[in-house]
Formats: structure tokens, sequence, C-alpha cells
């Protein structure tokens, strides 16, 4: 049977790869004379760039669809997701990255349908590395199946989360690290849902598992998530937060 949402995942592969054209360009400015402000001046264009450039590309073709984007909300757009077809996108993921030139920066689309992620995109800009997952067809990095590690082992080993060890600074990619069996387990407190919308479905079509931070069920605007590998060591990590609540992306904007 057709898939009704295929021509927007192709579209969101195809945008996401032009922007991250974009990003790469932007990161070839000689940043060894480029002071730190400046080069937070450039994230900022960039980003704001790369988002209109998808928001646009997605108006000509799917005018009724809504989005939530990372500048869009911060321009003061809110942040509740509908029923509607939405991309939530976070049009530079690893900001910081870019900054200090750190190779690992993200596009990252998600798409919503009845508030549920049909679809992610992540494309690695510098590792040109486009990860994709269709809800209930797989997950996939540059067209290759990807499985989630076997590790049960509770000694956590892998563990790019960001309560000690860093991982690889933004959460799209450390969820795809997760999702090809790289990391056993990534959990974050502070993110946002264009941040992990697209991570999410990549995580859970791999064969990994989503939690909230308290072990409940994952909640895309609750700013907290665990991704793992399987439910033994998503609860063991799970035991290892102490954790805190943050206003939820979808609360009122405040007048
Ligand atoms: O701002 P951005 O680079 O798109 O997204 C980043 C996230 O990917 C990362 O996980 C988080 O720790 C950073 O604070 C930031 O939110
Ligand atoms: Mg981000
Ligand atoms: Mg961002």
């Amino acid at each position: 049977m057709a898939d009704v949402w295929q021509s927007s995942m192709d579209h969101a592969v195809a945008v996401a790869r032009k922007a991250g054209e974009m990003v790469r360009g932007a990161l070839k400015d000689d940043r060894t004379v480029m002071t730190k402000s400046s080069a937070v001046d450039l994230v900022t264009q960039t980003d704001q760039k790369v988002e209109q450039l998808i928001i646009q590309s997605v108006k000509e073709k799917f005018p009724t669809h809504r989005f939530i984007g990372e500048e869009s909300v911060a321009a003061g757009e809110s942040c509740n997701l509908t029923d509607d077809p939405t991309w939530i996108i976070d049009p530079i993921d690893g900001t910081t990255n870019f900054v200090h030139a750190f190779p690992f920066v993200a596009v990252s689309i998600g798409f919503s349908v009845n508030k549920q992620v049909e679809f992610g995109v992540v494309y690695s800009c510098l590792e040109d590395k486009m990860f994709t997952a269709r809800r209930g067809r797989g997950a996939f990095c540059n067209g290759e199946p990807l499985q989630v590690s076997e590790q049960t082992d509770a000694l956590v080993t892998h563990l790019t989360c960001v309560f000690r060890v860093r991982g690889a600074g933004t959460a799209a990619i450390n969820m795809c690290l997760v999702a090809s069996g790289c990391a056993e387990a990534y959990y974050e407190i502070g993110i946002h849902v264009w941040d992990v919308a697209a991570g999410s479905l990549i995580v859970s079509e791999a064969g990994g598992v989503l939690l909230d931070v308290d072990g409940g069920d994952v909640d895309l605007m609750s700013r907290r998530i665990v991704a793992a590998n399987n439910r033994t060591i998503a609860e063991r990590i799970v035991k290892e937060i102490e954790s805190f609540t943050l206003q939820r992306d979808d609360a009122p904007l405040q007048s």
C-alpha cells in the first residue's frame, strides 16, 4: 500500500541534505580569526537561514502543513502540537559545537501527525550521515539498517549522557549513536521537542526504548528524555538520575 507520507519524507531528506550543505559552507569561514562572539553571530544567522530554507520549501510543496521550529519558537511562535501534519525542525543541532568547530552538527527534522512522530530525519552534516526512520518501517543510516546494542549488563559502559561525560553535544546525534549501537544510552533534562522528535523515532525503530527520566512514558514536550538500547539499561539509567522538572515546551506563552 502506498505510503501517504512518503513524498513528505523524501522532501525532508532532500532539504536536510541541502541545509547541511549550507551549514558546512558556514563552517568553512576562517575560524582562526573569528572571535567567539562573531562565531555565535554566524551560527545564529545560519540557524535562521537554514530554518527559513526548510520552512519555505515545505510551504511550497505542502501548504497545509504546520511547523514547530527552534528559531520560530525563539521569535515568539507557539510550540503546540496539533493533530495536523507538523514539521518539527532543529535547523542546527549542536550550535555550541558549531561555534567551537567540534565536528558534530546536525539538521534534525521530525514529522508528526495526530501528535505521533511518523518519520524522523537527522543529517549529521560533517560526517555526511543521513539517519532516517519511518514509523513501523525501521531506522537507517545512509540506507543501511540500524540496530541498537544488545548489551544488557546493567554495569553501563558506553553512556553518552550529559550528567558526567558529555556526549556528542547534540541530542539528535547522541540518539543516533544509541540507534547505531555505538552507545547504550543517552539522557538529558533541558532538551526541547525539536532536539529529540526525529531522534526518538530513529531510536525506537532501531529497537531502542524511550522513557521519561522518572521511568514513565516519554513525553516529547516535557524537556526530559532517556533513550536506551533496551528497558533493562533504560531503567538502570533512571535509577542514576536526580530528576527535576522544567517548563514544558507547550506551556502557555507568557503574556
Ligand atoms: O541548541 P541546539 O544546539 O540546537 O541543541 C542542543 C542540544 O542538542 C543538546 O543536547 C543540549 O545539551 C544543548 O543545550 C542544546 O540544546
Ligand atoms: Mg538542538
Ligand atoms: Mg538548534
